[in-house]
């Protein structure tokens, strides 16, 4: 069949939604044919244009016939900005195909029946950390998000996802970046919106200049950012202004977060994310229990947890451990936390460094954790709180988890990616304890 941006059309039902949030239909030679901005039912008049993995990428030039769950998109960037999928489809639509695909990955990983808790859904505005991109082009600054799969740029003058003092900033930004010379073409600026304040991170193509940090200065002074930051691309970062301390407040904890620096994507997703995890942990759990979490970051479900026992944390992050520790020591709960340091893809925790942990909690990254699920499968542990943000990766580690004999008790869905096809769950695993790890019963 032919492909190409003058192949012919034909007409394709959409079948349902893959996991990139693009129509799935098929192709006559039976090859999988992705159709973005189409919903499950709907026929369409569809263009194959290129090869996509074992499939074809298509577009759809003509909706035949509409699904009844189709939504106007509000965003006027909607289709070329690549940060939203799915504004094509009511909330209802989304919220049922998320819900499922956490429940297709459970099944995949063994695990049919599982009831599902209703999913949590984050409204617009809330997304506290976005990571622009900057091309620089004949003097003019191009800020905003890079098309799907693309390298251009499309140029936001607002987004409805984002917290709406990320939003209010973005004219000032484009006033500043052709002022800047340590950015000659492409460059990035990470926001976290904190308690204290905006936190900006540019990642720029040359070390920054005096005239530079003149700018960025006064640029903080002018818009009342607490820092601004610039890292290099091996990833050194170093305060260009700083005018007052930065936090996060984490469960009652001020955390000084690095610039650019972990942060859960929404603030209702975070608490919706503890509340799942703090509902996960053993019914008898006592203060001098342990509680062994894996990639904590700056300690987001590190202060929950610490309310509850002792919480021994591990993170690759170097910067982040140093939040978190200061944080624990600005509430005075250095004891009950004990934060570390560690690559846990290249050293996870061994099974015997599970020894008496009441718990394990652990919110790996997009990847998941099959090394260090595999050791905890091969542990003594007999409950397991995993945040995922990827159900692929979470089917692939649940599966292990049921080898080594674990049962699926809850699962969580949270969508704090309003109208992205991204989905975060919290799900929670228990077995009975092996024998050689069951108390003695009294002669
Ligand atoms: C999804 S974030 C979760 C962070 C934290 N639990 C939170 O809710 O804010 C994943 C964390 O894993 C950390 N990480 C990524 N790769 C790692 C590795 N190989 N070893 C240890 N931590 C890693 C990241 O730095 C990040 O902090």
């Amino acid at each position: 069949m032919t492909i190409g941006p003058d192949a012919p059309t034909f007409t394709a039902r959409i079948q349902g939604i893959g996991a990139d949030g693009d129509g799935l239909s098929r192709m006559a030679d039976g090859r999988s044919l992705f159709l973005p901005f189409t919903l499950p039912g709907e026929s369409v008049e569809a263009r194959p244009v290129m090869r996509r993995g074992q499939g074809v990428a298509g577009i759809a030039e003509t909706i035949l016939e509409p699904s009844p769950e189709r939504a106007e998109p509000p965003c006027p960037h909607f289709g070329t900005c690549g940060g939203c999928t799915l504004q094509h489809w009511q909330d209802a639509g989304i919220a049922h195909w998320k819900t499922g695909a956490l429940v297709q990955a459970l099944k995949h990983a063994g695990y049919d029946d599982t009831v599902i808790a209703p999913i949590r859904t984050t409204g617009p505005g809330n997304r506290r950390r976005v990571d622009l991109a900057i091309r620089k082009q004949a003097g003019i600054a191009i800020i905003g998000f890079h098309q799907v799969r693309a390298d251009a740029i499309v140029a936001i003058e607002t987004c409805l996802v984002a917290d709406p003092a990320i939003v209010a900033i973005l004219p000032a930004l484009r006033r500043l970046v052709p002022r800047l010379q340590a950015i000659h073409r492409d460059a990035s600026c990470a926001i976290n919106a904190l308690d204290s304040g905006l936190d900006l991170l540019f990642r720029v193509d040359a070390d920054l200049t005096a005239g530079d940090r003149r700018l960025l200065a006064a640029f903080a002074a002018e818009h009342d950012i607490p820092r601004i930051a610039w890292a290099l691309k091996d990833g050194t970062v170093e305060i260009a202004a700083q005018l007052s301390p930065v936090r996060i407040m984490l469960s009652g904890a001020p955390v000084p977060v690095a610039p650019g620096g972990f942060l859960q994507a929404t603030p209702d997703g975070e608490a919706a994310i503890i509340a799942a995890v703090l509902a996960g942990l053993p019914e008898k759990l006592k203060p001098r229990d342990r509680i062994i979490e894996l990639h904590a970051g700056c300690g987001t479900l590190t202060f929950a947890l610490a309310r509850h026992a002792r919480v021994i944390a591990y993170e690759g992050d170097g910067y982040a451990v140093t939040a978190l520790q200061k944080g624990s020591s600005e509430v005075g709960l250095h004891g009950p936390i004990t934060a570390h340091k560690r690559d846990l893809m290249r050293q996870p925790l061994l099974p015997n460094e599970f020894k008496d942990a009441a718990v394990v909690v652990l919110d790996p990254p997009f990847g998941g954790a099959l090394p260090q699920i595999e050791a905890i499968a091969a542990s003594t542990v007999t409950r397991v709180i995993y945040v995922s943000c990827n159900p692929q990766a979470l089917a692939r580690d649940a599966a292990v988890l049921r080898a080594a004999g674990f049962a699926l008790i809850s699962a969580a869905p949270i969508d704090q990616f309003l109208w992205s096809s991204r989905l975060e769950s919290v799900t929670v695993f228990t077995r009975a304890a092996p024998p050689r790890a069951r108390a003695r019963p009294p002669r």
